[in-house]
């Protein structure tokens, strides 16, 4: 098990059916059918029962930065749990370093502009969202449906689109090498055109997570 909220490229690849994409800007990975069609539709029958507005960490002035909805993910809930155990077994990451876990919903003409995952060091809120837990380390974001039109996740930089397919699952590293937030995860939740698109988001932390 890592130490620092942390996966790495080796203990991603031990899995079977993960690919790392070939890019140097940034450690990206995915692996397709990561979870069984009964266990998405019950974490999809969730998010419908329990979805609210979605919300930015750091504020932007454009209310329309970040339109979906969410669910924090009930971490009692079994279907929850057994997510919880496929991840920690993926990533090798203490589950004590993650947020809890949250679905996302988007609906026709909804998305999530193009930002990082990771908080500013230099930014306002860097002490209300990080003085326990630290900095964002890894992303895991799973699809749990195909969408109908529109909904990819564009990675700007290196101009890579990732199209919702149910059971895919992408992640990536925020962090560079040395430690330091890495631009070139700047990525995009584009647009629904057609039908509805639900994703399962979940961040690691340096230090353990420390509140529920
Ligand atoms: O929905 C997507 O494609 C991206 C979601 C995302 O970037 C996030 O929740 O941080
Ligand atoms: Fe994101």
């Amino acid at each position: 098990m890592t130490k620092s909220g942390e996966s790495s490229a080796a203990q991603l690849l031990r899995n079977e059916g993960v690919q790392q994409l070939p890019y140097t800007q940034l450690e990206l990975f995915q692996r397709k059918n990561f979870l069984a069609p009964e266990h998405m539709s019950r974490i999809v029958e969730m998010i419908e029962a329990e979805r609210r507005p979605s919300t930015l960490a750091d504020e932007n002035g454009d209310a329309y930065f970040r339109t979906s909805e969410t669910c924090d993910l009930s971490a009692s809930d079994p279907a929850v749990q057994e997510l919880e155990t496929l991840l920690a077994t993926l990533n090798g990451i203490d589950p004590a370093h993650g947020e809890p876990l949250q679905g996302q919903r988007y609906d026709i003409g909804q998305e999530f502009k193009p930002h990082c995952d990771y908080f500013n060091p230099d930014g306002q809120d860097w002490e209300k969202y990080c003085s326990v837990a630290g900095q964002r380390t890894w992303t895991f974001m799973i699809y749990l449906n195909d969408v109908e039109a529109g909904g990819a996740t564009r990675f700007k930089t290196i101009k890579k689109s990732f199209q919702p397919e149910a059971g895919k699952l992408v992640c990536w590293n925020n962090l560079r090498p040395d430690g330091q937030v890495n631009p070139n995860t700047l990525h995009h939740g584009m647009k629904v055109r057609k039908g509805l698109k639900y994703v399962i988001t979940k961040w690691y932390r340096e230090k353990p997570w420390g509140w529920s």
